[in-house]
């Protein structure tokens, strides 16, 4: 929670609004349209080694787009997730970043989850050193001290729904043929109990922090700057309250569903 207050005041969150909300147009401006593409005009990037994870750093802004590029489907394989750590403490090293944006650049997936390949047929060390950097990702974005948000351009599956939950908050393409969701039980993996917790938080956001995105997502700012101002000094306390609720930490004894 602390982290999140801290996001606040630092005003990481409404800093990576104004990437979503500043500029008309394609120009500086992410969105993602029916087809699940993300647009946004980069102003300087780097890429991990290997460019399974490209970066696209908008200085101006500090705000960084974080694209998964490993077809075809963008797997979390022990690779992928030893290199998205190194771009997650990269990023918040840097004292000009302030936000970042997880997408995909592979069409029509954001994440299939975990890689099948990497829970099988491999020796014990292998499975200790890929589940703690499973763990690692989940305790790297949804402890983060930046504003981050889930741009979920593709089918997200599994593991996939696990990064989208770690974020402040998504937004998933409009696309019928996209789907999200825990389907691994399917295959006998038990997902954690404080994965049933993200999810509740989720399903159950407190209306002012929908108020205040969906105010960014439809370009308020754009078009009424005034208003925009207004909305968030009107809702300040809501504001603080709901954001103060999308990272706490996970204490299932006290959460609401397990009472
Ligand atoms: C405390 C901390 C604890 C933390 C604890 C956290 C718990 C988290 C639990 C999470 C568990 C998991 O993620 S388990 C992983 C569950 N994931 C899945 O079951 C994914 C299933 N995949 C799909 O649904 C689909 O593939 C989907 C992603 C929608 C894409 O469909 P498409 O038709 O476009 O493509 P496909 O033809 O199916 O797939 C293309 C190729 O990619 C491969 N492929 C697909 N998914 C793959 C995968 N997950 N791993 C490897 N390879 C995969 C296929 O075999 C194909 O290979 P070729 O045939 O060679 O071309």
């Amino acid at each position: 929670m602390a982290a999140v207050l801290r996001k606040l005041i630092q005003g990481r969150l409404p800093a990576l609004a104004g990437v979503l909300c500043r500029r008309s147009g394609n120009e500086g401006h992410l969105f993602l349209n029916s087809s699940g593409s993300t647009l946004m005009q980069p102003r300087c990037g780097y890429s991990s080694p290997t460019e399974s994870v490209i970066v696209e750093m908008d200085k101006a802004t500090g705000v960084a787009l974080l694209k998964l590029n490993i077809p075809p489907v963008n797997s979390l394989s022990l690779p992928l997730l030893t290199e998205l750590a190194i771009v997650l403490d990269k990023l918040e090293m840097d004292k000009h970043c302030r936000g970042l944006i997880l997408t995909s650049a592979v069409p029509n997936i954001f994440s299939a989850g975990l890689n099948l390949f990497d829970m099988m047929d491999k020796p014990n060390e292998h499975y200790s050193e890929f589940w703690r950097a499973v763990q690692e990702i989940w305790i790297k974005l949804y402890g983060s001290s930046l504003a981050n948000i889930a741009a979920i351009n593709g089918s997200s599956p599994a593991g996939g729904c696990l990064l989208a939950l770690c974020s402040d908050y998504r937004i998933m393409a409009n696309n019928p043929h996209f789907t999200i969701g825990l389907n691994e039980t399917r295959l006998g993996i038990v997902a954690p109990f404080w994965y049933d917790i993200l999810q509740w938080r989720v399903h159950h956001p407190p209306p002012c922090l929908h108020l205040f995105v969906m105010a960014l997502v439809f370009r308020l700012h754009v078009h009424h700057p005034s208003a925009m101002t207004k909305v968030t000094r009107a809702y300040s306390t809501e504001l603080k309250i709901s954001v103060s609720y999308v990272k706490q930490p996970i204490n299932w004894r006290s959460h609401e569903i397990y009472k």
